[in-house]
């Protein structure tokens, strides 16, 4: 199969996919954000998976197919690219302390830095091997003899002939170049935005340089996978340091790694050659504090205190590096690997601390899948269907979707894993916007808000200069620390009117405490009976507020060579009437709204005239990326309770889409079997 595949992600798991679906003759385009933020240069390049002590059987034939891949597969890349991987099956020692060194263990680092196997920070403590791991034990005279310069503390240990390491770094370089020698398109810089779906395919990826298309994708966006899908990826963050060899030291004082209860010690062999070059690498914590940068003090701290107390003699040696790094984990620490939702889109990533182990095997089951359709047994272990049965509270974590506020029951877990909506850069879990005009109270208006989901709210900035009804303590009427305010431009009947109050509107923004807003709707209305936009006043406007760094949301006629003028000027959406503002007439532009969706490579925002959530769904049954909706939630009897069914309208409208319909039939076909019917 010859196909163009887009991976997302150039970490060791996209970097050896795309070398191995290059190999098989497919062409390969990598979009990686920034290379030097990935998780495989923070790592410690151990292939461990006997002295990891591995739980689950899967994860465990996982890791040990891939350790056994490892040697021919450096050795291809290093025969491709004529670099060093480091690659060395150097064995793992990991030696036990006795009952009265166990009592140190707790390292006090509070919430953030926890540890023991589970919410574990440091490595496992060794614990007798698995079944099929070739491991020996070595009482203390033997550990000492073995491995001369371990604390007395150690009373024995387990040795580990199978395990190894690499350098993952030299490793990083190598896929790198050998992807570039191969002809794998490397696009570094790109941050992919948003997955495009529709009806169970991906039909492109919106990125920072426009929308880019292939026949089949792969996530292997490491610990921000989440970005893009609500998978339950999260990082944990670990740091790491590493220690000079001195160079009095004319031989590298330890040949294996030490994986102690509470440090893991890898001594770093030469890749180029030179003695000046030898490290000991000292890792890692295990924190749950999200992307928070940074080495701590007390992390390293720690670290250093475990490696002198296994290893004494490492205490003179020079601080050579500190530095950290994202894990990608999932809730139950094994990886999301295989097919996903949608037909052409393939899953890779939440490899947690043994992604740099894990990447030949997951190059080669993932090839299989996308190539030839071959799904390896063991992929059943990883699919990331596994975290959508338990209950209804993953349903947040598995979709986008806003639940609807209580009293509505809890949607049930859905099988469509969604991207969120991006709008100049900002992530929005809710496709449905309101408004603020129309309602009989303050109090209706607050109620509603909260019933319908959404997280954008538009305010003409006009009504509360003028404190009209409903407008006059804007900043205490909503919580604007959950609410982003859309300050629309209501009331202008020209450019010059529309962009003096787009101005204020971001000033108005910022006295409710959102600095970095420079959102508008842009509306240019010169005519008040059918309140119709004016195209020429509206694109004027628009060119001069993007150039004065607005992003811009236009209010427009269904017209699609405007949005696409728009467009091209640099909006941040374009959104395109139904039919009159307040007219509650429902679709009336159904045709021409078609043809912007399927052109924009911005948002559409289906805005005014929707009257009912039939409405509403079916806008977004035909692909529209959000809705605004008003005057048919402010002026219904019971408007909380549309509101709320606005928003499942939106819901369902984007699910039908993202799911596809069934092909209209001319005539009839039987829903239950016509064979097998009992005849009288
Ligand atoms: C401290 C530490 C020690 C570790 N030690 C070991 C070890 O000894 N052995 C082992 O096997 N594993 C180890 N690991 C785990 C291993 O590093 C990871 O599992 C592995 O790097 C995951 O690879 P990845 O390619 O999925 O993600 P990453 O290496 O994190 O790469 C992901 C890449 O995707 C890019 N990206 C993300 N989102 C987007 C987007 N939207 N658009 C474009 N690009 C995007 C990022 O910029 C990044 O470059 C360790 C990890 C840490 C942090
Ligand atoms: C508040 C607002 O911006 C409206 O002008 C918008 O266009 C919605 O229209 P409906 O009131 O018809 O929903």
């Amino acid at each position: 199969m010859n196909n163009d595949v887009l991976i997302i992600g150039g970490g060791v798991i996209g970097l050896a996919i795309a070398i191995e679906l290059k190999l098989r003759s497919s062409n390969v385009t990598v979009l990686c954000r920034d290379f030097s933020a990935a998780a495989t240069h923070a790592a410690a390049g151990m292939l461990a998976p006997d002295a990891e002590n591995i739980s689950s059987e899967g994860m465990q034939s996982l890791c040990r197919r891939s350790r056994h891949l490892y040697p021919d597969w450096t050795r291809k890349l290093e025969d491709l690219t004529g670099l060093n991987t480091g690659y060395s099956s150097c064995g793992i020692l990991a030696p036990i302390y006795g009952q009265g060194g166990l009592g140190t263990r707790d390292w006090g680092q509070g919430d953030k830095e926890t540890r023991g196997q589970g919410d574990n920070s440091f490595p496992p403590s060794p614990t007798p091997p698995l079944s099929h791991s070739s491991a020996y034990w070595l009482d203390k005279e033997a550990i000492h003899q073995y491995q001369p310069g371990l604390t007395d503390e150690v009373v024995g240990g387990w040795w580990y002939p199978e395990d190894g390491q690499v350098d993952n770094r030299a490793l990083a370089r190598v896929l790198w170049t050998a992807a570039e020698s191969l002809g794998v398109e490397l696009k570094e810089g790109i941050t992919v935005e948003a997955i495009e779906q529709q009806q169970g395919q991906v039909v492109g990826v919106q990125t920072n340089a426009g929308l880019i298309r292939a026949e089949h994708y792969v996530l292997a966006g490491g610990a921000w996978s989440n970005e893009l899908l609500p998978l339950p990826v999260r990082p944990k963050k670990g740091q790491m340091l590493s220690l000079r060899v001195p160079e009095f030291t004319s031989e590298l004082p330890l040949k294996r790694i030490l994986y102690g209860q509470d440090i893991y010690i890898v001594p770093r062999r030469d890749t180029c050659g030179t003695l000046g070059d030898r490290q000991i690498i000292l890792g890692a914590t295990c924190e749950d504090v999200g992307f928070t940068p940074h080495n701590t003090p007390a992390g390293i701290q720690k670290l250093l205190q475990s490696a002198i107390r296994l290893y004494p003699q490492l205490q003179d040696y020079p601080i050579e590096e500190l530095w950290w790094g994202f894990r990608p984990t999932t809730p139950d620490e094994l990886p999301i690997l295989g097919t996903s939702h949608c037909q052409n889109l393939t899953l890779a990533t939440g490899h947690h601390r043994n992604g740099i182990l894990l990447a030949p095997i997951t190059a080669t089951l993932i090839a299989d899948l996308v190539c030839e359709q071959k799904s390896d047994s063991l992929l059943s272990h990883f699919n990331y269907s596994r975290f959508l049965a338990k209950s209804s509270t993953t349903t947040s974590m598995l979709t986008h979707f806003p639940l609807p506020p209580s009293p509505t029951p809890p949607l049930p877990p859905s099988a469509i894993l969604d991207s969120p909506l991006i709008i100049a850069g900002k992530t929005f879990q809710s496709r449905l916007m309101t408004g603020t005009g129309k309602y009989r109270s303050v109090e209706e208006m607050q109620q509603s808000v909260i019933a319908s989901g959404c997280q954008i709210v538009t305010v003409a900035v006009r009504r509360v200069q003028t404190k009209a009804p409903g407008h006059e303590n804007l900043a205490e009427a909503l919580d604007w620390t959950k609410i982003w305010m859309l300050p629309n431009t209501a009331g202008c009947q020209t450019a010059e009117e529309a962009i003096r109050v787009a101005r204020l509107g971001r000033e108005m923004a910022k006295l409710l405490g959102q600095e970095d807003n420079n959102f508008v709707k842009l509306e240019v209305i010169p005519d008040a009976k059918y309140l119709l936009p004016d195209p020429i006043g509206t694109l004027q406007a628009a060119e001069q507020l993007v150039k004065e760094g607005f992003a811009v949301l236009p209010y427009i006629n269904a017209d699609p060579m405007l949005a696409l003028r728009l467009e091209e000027v640099g909006c941040a959406t374009v959104m395109p009437l139904a039919s009159p503002i307040g007219s509650g007439q429902g679709l009336k532009t159904t045709a021409n709204i078609q043809i912007i969706i399927e052109n924009a490579g911005v948002p559409v925002v289906v805005d005014a005239g929707i009257g009912s959530p039939s409405e509403a769904a079916q806008a977004m049954e035909m692909g529209a990326d959000a809705l605004l909706i008003n005057s048919a939630i402010a002026l219904s009897p019971n408007s909380s309770a549309m509101a709320q069914a606005m928003n499942l309208a939106a819901v369902a409208g984007r699910l039908a889409y993202l799911a596809g319909r069934m092909p209209i039939k001319n005539y009839a076909s039987a829903s239950s079997p016509l064979q097998g019917t009992i005849t009288s």
